[in-house]
């Protein structure tokens, strides 16, 4: 439904596990929402949470985080819950980068950890 507001999920690879975990325990919560998420992301929560909503992107390396960088530009996108990994280098830093820059231009909530995704989740208006 377009009225519905749209969250993106990402997790790089060493926080897929915890991200599919978050969606799991907030599947109620997350039902209201249309959801995007980068590819692999996007996979791993649907295999958990097979009745949400969820329309995959390329998967981030290859385009995803601009992806979904273009969409909150666009405002089609209202918050990002991005479960980051600080100890591993990325081929993709820069659109990794490129894509919190634009969080905070368009001034989204965007959590980058647990911890601040459990407060966001249950605060934002639906
Ligand atoms: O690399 C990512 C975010 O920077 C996530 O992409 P995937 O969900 O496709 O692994």
């Amino acid at each position: 439904m377009a009225d519905r507001k749209c969250v993106a999920l990402i997790a790089h690879d060493q926080k897929k596990d915890d991200l599919a975990d978050f969606a799991k325990a907030h599947e109620t919560v997350l039902a209201d929402w249309r959801i995007v998420a980068t590819g692999t992301t996007g996979g791993r929560v649907l295999d958990v949470c097979p009745s949400l909503d969820i329309t995959r992107l390329k998967s981030g390396p290859l385009g995803g985080d601009q992806q979904i960088g273009a969409m909150i530009a666009t405002g089609e996108v209202q918050l990002l819950i991005f479960f980051v990994d600080p100890l591993t280098a990325m081929p993709h830093d820069v659109d990794v980068k490129a894509l919190m820059r634009l969080a905070i231009v368009y001034d989204i909530p965007m959590a980058l950890n647990r911890a601040t995704a459990e407060q966001l989740i249950d605060l934002n208006p639906r």
